[in-house]
């Protein structure tokens, strides 16, 4: 196991309810793309679908594997195999510093304190950030607070890191920053969004809708079409409709 060619996501019929509702039902999907995006409306499961896959959710029904390994019963190989990145940093952040907060990742990895000091320093330098270490958090800016939380997934070193609308919120100068340096990590990407721009660069995108995957394609095929949907629908949406 292990291997390029072992890499897999596999979703089999992947059912998640809450409070007897479904929120994803039938999600049947597999993939070996280094790129992944998942496509879908407000509401449509994606932060769930996130979860579900970091191994932070148990399924309801059917069965997840990355690379072969239930990330939710494993949860030492989780913490090896998979990082996510969600849409709001003070949701991930729970340290003063940030040096602290990446060398936490790190010791939950079962690194030794040293290592941790260690594994801290080389990505703050590979960031050109050394001088950040003991910079408070609370001082750092929206877009500041996103790199800390990026340099502290990416020094644990996942194989797949899975993006949970990180750039909303965003400006256009910090969304292009944040997306060099994802580009030049070297991890699997699983990005979700409901913005059709940020998705432009996946090797292979799903449509999410309701709970389930209704499209897959190429992501210049299935971008437009989305578009074009979610327009179409925004001229027939109520908004204070949404409670049905
Ligand atoms: N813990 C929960 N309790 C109640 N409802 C939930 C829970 N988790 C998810 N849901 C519901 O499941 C649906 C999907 O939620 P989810 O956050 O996964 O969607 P999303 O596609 O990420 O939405 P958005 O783009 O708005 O962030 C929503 O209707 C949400 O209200």
């Amino acid at each position: 196991m292990g291997g390029e060619a072992a890499w897999t996501i596999q979703l089999d019929d992947l059912g998640y309810e809450v409070a007897g509702r479904a929120v994803l039902s039938g999600v049947t999907l597999r993939s070996s793309s280094r790129h992944i995006g998942i496509v879908g409306r407000n509401g449509s499961g994606k932060s769930t679908l996130a979860r579900l896959l970091a191994g932070l959710l148990a399924p309801s029904s059917g069965r997840i594997r990355v690379a072969g390994i239930d990330l939710f019963r494993d949860r030492r190989a989780a913490l090896r195999t998979v990082g996510i990145l969600f849409q709001n940093p003070e949701h991930q952040i729970i340290f003063p510093r940030v040096g602290e907060e990446i060398a936490f990742g790190l010791r939950q990895q079962g690194r030794s304190r040293a290592e941790a000091e260690e594994g801290c320093g080389a990505v703050l330098r590979s960031f050109d950030k050394a001088h950040w270490k003991d910079a408070p958090i609370s001082a750092l800016s929206q877009g500041q607070k996103h790199l800390v939380c990026m340099m502290a997934v990416l020094a644990m070193r996942p194989r797949l890191l899975i993006l949970d609308e990180p750039y909303a919120g965003l400006d256009i100068p910090t969304r292009r920053q944040l997306g060099r340096y994802l580009r030049r990590a070297d991890t699997r990407l699983l990005h979700i969004s409901h913005e059709p721009g940020d998705l432009a660069e996946c090797d292979e995108l799903f449509w999410l809708d309701r709970g389930r995957i209704v499209a897959r394609g190429e992501a210049a095929h299935l971008l437009p079409e989305f578009r074009a949907e979610m327009i179409r629908l925004g001229d027939l949406d109520d908004i204070a409709d949404f409670a049905d």
